[in-house]
């Protein structure tokens, strides 16, 4: 008989705000990072059978994908030989700085948990999410969080006001490697004042949080695909309340003053010419 599926949303993020505090004898970067997850979300889908893994996942199929890479460690920590079935319906954008692969990987091992009973601890499951890539811990529970260490040192902050939000990806992506690697180069590194952050997301006010935006990787991202630069030009001009490059981009998001004003927005770009707009908005925190 045929196992049946289980299956979640998996969310993209932005990063409100993002210092790079230096490199680390890993070679991974010190982080401070105010992470949040939006609406904007792949769906993933996962059952028991055969005895491997397989990843269906487009042109993302295989044993590349990293949602295959979680179903292994997950099936090792358990000494499990047997196998799965992941199917993910992408939405998410690539390389835009949107963790679409880290938020696969993480509802990956959410589900699997779910569908063996729930075996793993949340330390556990975290420990193989940190494995899998920096960003996977986060989108793991997501919601509003401060990140540091290489971005799996997780703490919970004022959950975020509802954010109406409008994304842009240029046709060109980035790499994460070569921002950062390109940060090594040319970049500087700032900091955050959390307790700052703390006091914008308790007041609730989309403006005040727009004053905060901040990413030390926009100085390196920028050069690799330049339209970063103008898009969020555009998204100032039409007044949103304050516009930033995602992670190590490319996506840029602008803070709107409302649901109808995102769409104004994201109908100009449009109409500009710019085919990858979403209108979107900020998600909740999810229990494991
Ligand atoms: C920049 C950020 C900000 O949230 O997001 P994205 O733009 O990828 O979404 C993250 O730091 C990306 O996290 P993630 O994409 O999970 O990184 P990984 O797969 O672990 O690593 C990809 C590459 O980025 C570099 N990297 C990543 C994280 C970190 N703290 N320092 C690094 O130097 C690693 O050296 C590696 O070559
Ligand atoms: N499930 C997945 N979804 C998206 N990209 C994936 C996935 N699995 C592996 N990848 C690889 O990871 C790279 C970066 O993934 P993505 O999540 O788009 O990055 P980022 O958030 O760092 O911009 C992609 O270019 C792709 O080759």
């Amino acid at each position: 008989m045929k196992q049946s599926f289980v299956t979640t949303f998996a969310h993209a993020k932005i990063n409100l705000a993002l210092a790079v505090l230096g490199i680390r004898d890993d070679g991974y970067h010190e982080l401070q990072s105010v992470m949040q997850s939006i609406d904007l979300h792949d769906v993933v889908r996962v059952r028991r059978a055969g005895e491997k893994v397989t990843c269906h996942c487009g042109e993302l199929s295989g044993s590349g994908n990293i949602a295959h890479i979680a179903a292994e460690l997950f099936l090792q920590e358990l000494g499990l030989s047997e196998g799965v079935e992941i199917h993910i319906e992408k939405h998410i954008p690539i390389q835009a700085g949107l963790a679409g692969g880290s938020s696969d990987a993480a509802a990956t091992l959410r589900l699997l948990n779910k569908l063996f009973d729930n075996p793993l601890t949340k330390k556990t499951l975290l420990e193989l999410a940190g494995k899998c890539g920096a960003d996977v811990a986060f989108c793991l529970g997501g919601g509003t969080m401060w990140a540091a260490g290489r971005g799996e040192e997780l703490d919970f902050l004022p959950k975020a006001p509802c954010l109406d939000l409008v994304l842009v990806k240029p046709r060109a992506g980035v790499n994460t490697r070569e921002a950062y690697q390109r940060f090594d180069r040319d970049g500087r590194s700032g900091f955050l004042v959390r307790a700052d952050w703390e006091n914008a997301l308790r007041e609730s006010s989309p403006q005040q949080i727009a004053a905060l935006l901040y990413n030390d990787l926009e100085i390196a991202s920028i050069p690799l695909v330049p339209e970063i630069s103008d898009l969020k030009q555009q998204l100032l001009a039409e007044k949103c309340y304050g516009a930033l490059m995602s992670g190590s981009g490319s996506c840029v998001f602008g803070i709107a003053q409302s649901g109808e004003h995102a769409r104004q927005v994201a109908e100009k770009l449009k109409n500009r010419g710019h085919k990858n707009v979403w209108v979107t908005k900020t998600a909740d925190h999810e229990s494991m």
